[in-house]
């Protein structure tokens, strides 16, 4: 493949269709990204989504994402498909419905039709090699939260980050930092989510991660740590996986 400039057209969203990139190959093949159906009430949240879309290309890496022609989702589907990387949108034949019924368009790419949510999330985790949430609501809340969760339960072992696009997710951190604190989550399993503010850095963290991918930890291992409840001795809490900050 030529080292250079690709070209892709979108006038609609204007100007990054032209993606210079160096002969750079990602670890991660492909890349899920969770994010609005709406695109924010501020240019950032889609220029931070054009931003990762171009560096997805830039890393030859492939999109699986909610597959739907809206919000964010709109927007990182059409930039990394412009760019020349593969887009496959996962689906429940539901939304597809109701998109349409609401006038969505045609999603780019490739579509998969699920039944459910269920299969939606399954299929996106077995498909992916790395999870990333860009800004959004309930729906990309609850996408990478389980995400984390199926990592805690020693489920799977891929990353997952957040691109704190304008300090969007500054308040979910401290929720999570207050929850270490209370006793309700390990340190390392608070470790788990790998957090920064700009798309390369996030692929970077991501690509490590992968790099050096902690082994499941032993049974008590040191990362566990002991809580007390009332002065007296409480839980054990510990992660499956050993991460460091
Ligand atoms: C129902 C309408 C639009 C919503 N359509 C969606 N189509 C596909 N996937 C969706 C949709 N809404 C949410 N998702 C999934 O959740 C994430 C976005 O949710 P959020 O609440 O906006 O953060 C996204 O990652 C999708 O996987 C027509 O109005």
């Amino acid at each position: 493949m030529d080292v250079g400039m690709r070209k892709g057209v979108s006038a609609a969203l204007g100007g990054y269709s032209s993606v210079p990139y160096e002969n750079v190959r990602s670890s991660l093949k492909r890349v899920c990204v969770f994010c609005g159906a709406y695109s924010g009430a501020r240019d950032i949240y889609k220029d931070a989504t054009i931003e990762l879309g171009k560096e997805l290309v830039k890393r030859g890496c492939n999109l699986i994402y909610g597959g739907a022609n809206v919000g964010l989702m709109g927007t990182i589907s059409n930039v990394v498909h412009d760019g020349g990387q593969k887009v496959m949108g996962i689906i429940p034949k539901s939304l597809v419905t109701i998109v349409k019924k609401e006038g969505g368009t045609e999603p780019v790419g490739e579509v998969i039709e699920v039944e459910d949510m269920h299969q939606r999330k399954a299929e996106m985790e077995r498909l992916a090699d790395a999870f990333i949430a860009l800004p959004g609501g309930f729906g990309t809340w609850e996408e990478l939260l389980e995400q984390i969760t199926w990592v805690q339960l020693g489920i799977h072992r891929k990353p997952v980050g957040v691109l704190n696009v304008n300090g969007y997710y500054d308040s979910l951190l401290a929720f999570l930092d207050g929850a270490v604190q209370e006793g309700f989550m390990a340190p390392s399993c608070r470790s788990i989510i790998v957090v920064a503010a700009n798309a390369h850095d996030l692929m970077t963290m991501l690509e490590d991660r992968v790099a050096h991918r902690p082994r499941p930890a032993p049974i008590n291992c040191a990362s566990a740590v002991v809580c007390s409840e009332n002065g007296r001795p409480g839980k054990r809490l510990q992660c499956p996986i050993r991460f460091s900050k």
